[in-house]
């Protein structure tokens, strides 16, 4: 039994179950069984007062074999196609096993560009909090039909994580159709160890993970660990563990050591910062000087424009944007009070000069604090931050 785990699960109020392909589906169609065991599971659950979303995948797979494919469609209307047929199936299939208990179910079809628009991402946090109110279970899925490259989230392991910082819940379960991380590939080493519980994500485990999925998954271990990433630095954990095995969601609410546990690497951050941090794709970056980096880091303070080195990009007043340290590391993200031309002109200047330069001073920073959020590794409270130039921190 693992303390941490358990300790975590008896406070836990509001949990985020995401249920892989590969677990929902089998040769014939649906899974019903595995259906119909976590909806038991989740239902014991909320019996505990415990608040559950579903992050279901499984439409293009259910699609696939409905229609009567070989296998899954390489074409992009082809998938879209499929996952249309497959849904219906899969949500009614959900509706069933709850009905059981007399438990109502939701459907949400959401894609990344809901999710970066402010009022849009506020408006699917009412109707969830809506139907968790009304005890109803809300479950998820990517609105594939209508995705296309540019506004697709592309897996449901990063659309899961969005939802858990969303809905500020304590812990991602990601179940897949393997018991967890290993530490190499086991479909292709015989000697590959299971990581218990992670917590630092190293370049070895995103390259152990690979990009390849099962015959039905999309994302592959690595958009789990990209998942696992994002929220781990937002302060918050999750598990990644065999949606296959009997009971796996209650062993786990117990602290039972199974799966691999991925540890939080900061405080938790609130949500609109989760919101800049991983919902807005950036349009620039600006590049900090080490004293800005430090101050930003360590102090909570905004970027002035006086520790601004460089501007990447082309981007207007109100734009998300990377921030980064002179060496090419990500230290998060924020929104710019200036456009990209005007950072050029006064970067490198103290405040009182901004008016001089650009005619008027409308705010003494290029990015207030409250815009700013953080999420390169670090000891918030540390004088030395060991991270600071770490390359982890790329790539988020
Ligand atoms: N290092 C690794 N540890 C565990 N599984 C891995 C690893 N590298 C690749 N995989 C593969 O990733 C698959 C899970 O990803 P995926 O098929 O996308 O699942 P899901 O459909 O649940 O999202 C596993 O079946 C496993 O074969
Ligand atoms: N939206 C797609 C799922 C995409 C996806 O990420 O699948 P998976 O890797 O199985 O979680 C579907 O319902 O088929």
């Amino acid at each position: 039994m693992n303390e941490n785990r358990k300790d975590l699960f008896k406070h836990a109020k509001r949990i985020v179950v995401k249920i892989g392909s590969g677990v929902l589906t089998l040769n014939h169609g649906l899974n019903t069984g595995v259906i119909t065991s976590i909806s038991d599971q989740i239902n014991h659950l909320r019996q505990d007062s415990v608040e559950v979303v579903i992050i279901s995948s499984g439409a293009i797979a259910t699609g696939v074999k409905k229609i009567g494919l070989e296998r899954r469609p390489d074409g992009i209307p082809a998938r879209q196609a499929a996952s249309a047929v497959g849904q219906a199936g899969l949500i009614l299939e959900w509706e069933h096993a709850f009905s059981r208990y007399d438990a109502r179910v939701a459907q949400l079809l959401l894609t990344r560009e809901d999710l970066s628009h402010r009022r849009r991402y506020l408006n699917a946090r009412n109707t969830l909090n809506q139907l968790l109110d009304w005890k109803i279970i809300p479950i998820i899925n990517e609105n594939d039909t209508v995705v296309f490259e540019e506004i697709k989230l592309g897996d449901n392991d990063n659309l899961a994580a969005m939802i858990t910082l969303l809905m500020d819940a304590d812990i991602l379960i990601n179940l897949t159709d393997i018991d967890g991380l290993y530490d190499k590939d086991p479909r292709v080493h015989e000697d590959a160890r299971l990581l218990s519980s992670v917590s630092t994500i190293t370049e070895e485990m995103e390259e152990a993970a690979g990009g390849i999925p099962g015959n039905l998954g999309t994302g592959g271990m690595l958009s789990k660990v990209t998942a696992a990433k994002k929220l781990t630095r937002a302060g918050i954990p999750m598990i990644i563990a065999g949606g296959l095995n009997d009971g796996i969601i209650t062993d786990l609410v117990q602290g039972k050591d199974k799966g691999t546990f991925f540890i939080p690497v900061n405080k938790r951050m609130n949500s609109r910062k989760c919101w800049i941090a991983f919902n807005l794709k950036p349009e620039g970056a600006i590049v900090l000087d080490h004293g800005a980096q430090d101050a930003v880091i360590h102090r909570g303070k905004s970027i002035l424009p006086i520790g601004v080195t460089d501007v990447i990009g082309d981007f207007s007043m109100g734009a998300p944007v990377d921030i980064q340290s002179i060496e090419g590391n990500h230290l998060g993200r924020g929104l710019v009070n200036y456009p990209s031309s005007e950072i050029r002109k006064i970067m490198g200047l103290k405040s009182d000069k901004i008016r001089q330069v650009l005619g008027s001073k409308p705010f003494d920073d290029v990015i207030h604090r409250d815009n700013l959020a953080v999420t390169c590794l670090c000891d918030k409270d540390s004088e030395q931050c060991p991270h600071h130039y770490h390359p982890q921190s790329r790539n988020l």
